[in-house]
Parts: structure tokens; C-alpha cells; sequence
């Protein structure tokens, strides 16, 4: 008998067809609606091999309900939406993305940034409007980044691209970890801070940090009011790393100029958030790995850790 494999959102078809030939493959219909919870904790009763993405919250609670499951794969590099401890005390393995989403979560990261500083959003809904009426000396005016001062808080694989980007733009990196990278600081000329400090000096702090419980809010009323009133915070990491009324409070008081963050606490986030009310406030939906090739060795990674699984091999990928 093939093992089950059920696939938690709507994928290509030239991915999911071959699948077919050793699997059993049952997928969530449609890419405009995500699967519900509720439908989770009924696929997870019979699933062998679990294909879930972000949204999918994966509990201990739902975990202990799975009768058969053995593999769950996720299509991200964060794995947060999952209990992993869970999975490992239920012998249950749990594999993610690392590495092929890198580049192109950089490229974005770096991208949120100019937008953000040059009111790009801003500037371009004007011309939309019909709100172009007259050419003034500060008009839309924002903020260099080339020569600036970037802050990584998490310079991890994203980390790293993000701070190359940087300096083609001739910015100076500081970054924050728990452990300082000797040899990535004397290679690249990174130089490490404490948070604070980071915080401090930084024009540019961009968070990268997974979601874990010690990053959940790190990021709250205190370390805004450190960062300069002329900076800017960009969130690619999760959303709940940055305290969200404290962002708010901070944009709407001038406490930072600006903010741009792809993440959001409740994804999709509703129209009525408060800080989308905010004009110096840029936000994306989630889409830091979203290029078509990206996507496509993301899947392929998650193949490999299944193809791994099934021939019984060391699974590749392996978080836990
Ligand atoms: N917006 C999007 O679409 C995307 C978002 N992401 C997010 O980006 C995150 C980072 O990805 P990636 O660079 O591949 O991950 P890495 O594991 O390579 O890097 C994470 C870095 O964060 C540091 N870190 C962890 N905990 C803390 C902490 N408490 N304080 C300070 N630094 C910390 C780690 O260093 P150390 O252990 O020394 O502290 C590490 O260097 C992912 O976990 C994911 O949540 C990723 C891809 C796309
Ligand atoms: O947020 C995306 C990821 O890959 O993690």
C-alpha cells in the first residue's frame, strides 16, 4: 500500500503528479482559500507524510492525535508553526528549506528597505491618484541608504546575503546574535553589538532572528525608543518578534521615521490593522521567498526529505 501523503495547500501540478507514483497523494483543492484548522485536525488522523506550509499550526495537541504520521514536511526555512519537541518525543521528523530561499528573502529584505526609506509606495500611489500636482523641494523626500548604518539582529544564512547587499552600498554592518561570528566579521567586516547598542547606533535595524520563545516580542516599547528618532525597522523574520502596538505607538509618536515589515502576528492581516493606517508604514504579505525558482527548489527540497524517508535513508532537511 502507498503511504499517505497529504498536501496542506493547493501546489503546481507538474509537482504533485509524479508524486503519484509511490504515494497515495490527497491535497487541500484551491490556492485562493488555505486550509482551515479544522480540516488539519482531520487529515492528520490519516496522513502518513504531512506537506504543510506557515499557516498550519501544528500542536502537540494536534500532533497526538495523528495515528500514522511519520514525516512532516514544511515549505519554509521557519518551523515555528510547528512543535517540533512534540514531533521528536512522537518520533514524528519534521524537515524545512534552509538555504535555497536565502538570495531571494535578501533581495526583499533589501528591497523593503528602499522602499521604506524612499516612501516608494507613497510616492507611487500618488502618481496612481492623480495626487501629482506639483514638484516641491521635499516632496516625498526619505532617507540614503548607501552610506548608512544597518543593524541585522539575526545574522544567520539571511543575515549574511542581506549584510553583502549592504555593502554594495557602502553601509556599515552591525549585527546582533547570541554568539559573535569571529570569522564572518574579519571576512566580510561585519562588526557585532549588544542589542542596545545595535539599537542605537543603527539608521537601518532589519530583524532576522527565527521565532522562538526568547525573540518572541524582543523587539518591543524600550528597544524603539532606543533606536534614533531618524531610523528605520524592518521585520522579514515573524511577525510577533516585533511588538505590534508598540510599533505602532512609535511610528504615530515619531519615536522611529519609518517601518516596513513583510510578517504580521494574524496572517493575512485585517484591513483594519492600525498600523496600516499609518502612512510611514510599508507592509507586504509574506512574500520574502516568493520568486517562481525559489518556490520551485523549495518544493524540490521537500521532495528530497521524502524520497529519504521512503527509501529509508538519513533524511535530509531534518530539523528534528
Ligand atoms: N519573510 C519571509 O518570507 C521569510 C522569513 N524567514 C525568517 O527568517 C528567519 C531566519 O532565516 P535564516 O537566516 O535562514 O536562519 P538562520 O538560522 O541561518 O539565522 C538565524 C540567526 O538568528 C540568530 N538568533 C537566533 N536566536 C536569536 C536571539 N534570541 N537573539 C539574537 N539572534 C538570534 C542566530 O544566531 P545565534 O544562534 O548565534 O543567536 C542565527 O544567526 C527564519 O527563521 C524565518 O522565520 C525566512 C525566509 C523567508
Ligand atoms: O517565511 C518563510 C520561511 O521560509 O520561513
Amino acid at each position: 500500500m502507498k503511504p499517505i501523503l497529504w498536501i496542506t495547500c493547493k501546489l503546481p501540478e507538474e509537482i504533485v503528479e509524479p508524486l503519484k507514483s509511490w504515494a497515495d497523494v490527497r491535497e487541500w483543492p484551491t490556492v485562493e482559500v488555505n486550509m482551515p484548522h479544522e480540516k488539519l485536525e482531520e487529515i492528520i488522523q490519516e496522513a502518513d507524510i504531512l506537506w504543510t506550509i506557515m499557516d498550519n499550526r501544528v500542536s502537540r495537541e494536534l500532533l497526538q492525535t495523528a495515528k500514522n504520521l511519520k514525516l512532516i514536511c514544511n515549505l519554509a526555512v521557519g518551523y515555528n508553526n510547528i512543535d517540533v519537541e512534540a514531533a521528536k518525543e512522537l518520533g514524528i521528523a519534521v524537515t524545512n528549506t534552509p538555504g535555497v530561499l536565502t538570495e531571494t528573502t535578501a533581495d526583499l529584505a533589501f528591497t523593503l528597505m528602499l522602499i521604506t526609506a524612499r516612501r516608494i509606495i507613497e510616492a507611487a500611489d500618488e502618481v496612481r491618484n492623480g495626487d501629482w500636482t506639483y514638484w516641491g523641494v521635499n516632496h516625498l523626500a526619505g532617507r540614503d541608504v548607501h552610506g548608512a548604518t544597518l543593524g541585522i539582529i539575526g545574522m544567520g544564512r539571511i543575515g549574511e546575503a542581506l549584510a553583502q547587499r549592504a555593502k554594495g552600498f557602502n553601509m556599515e554592518v552591525l549585527y546582533h546574535n547570541r554568539r559573535r561570528k569571529p570569522q564572518a566579521e574579519e571576512a566580510y567586516g561585519f562588526s557585532y553589538r549588544e542589542l542596545d547598542a545595535l539599537l542605537q547606533e543603527s539608521d537601518y535595524v532589519v530583524v532576522l532572528t527565527p521565532m522562538t520563545p526568547e525573540t518572541k516580542g524582543l523587539i518591543g516599547k524600550r528597544e524603539l525608543q532606543l533606536m534614533k528618532n531618524t531610523s528605520i525597522l524592518i521585520n522579514v523574520a515573524r511577525g510577533g518578534i516585533v511588538q505590534e502596538d508598540a510599533l505602532y505607538d512609535a511610528l504615530k509618536n515619531g519615536e522611529i521615521w519609518a517601518a516596513g515589515t513583510d510578517v504580521f502576528v494574524q496572517e493575512p492581516v485585517s484591513t483594519s490593522h492600525p498600523l496600516l493606517t499609518l502612512k510611514n508604514f510599508v507592509a507586504l504579505p509574506h512574500i520574502g521567498s516568493a520568486t517562481l525558482r525559489t518556490r520551485k527548489e523549495m518544493m524540490e527540497m521537500n521532495i528530497e526529505s521524502m524520497h529519504d524517508y521512503l527509501e529509508g535513508n538519513p533524511i535530509r532537511h531534518r530539523v528534528v
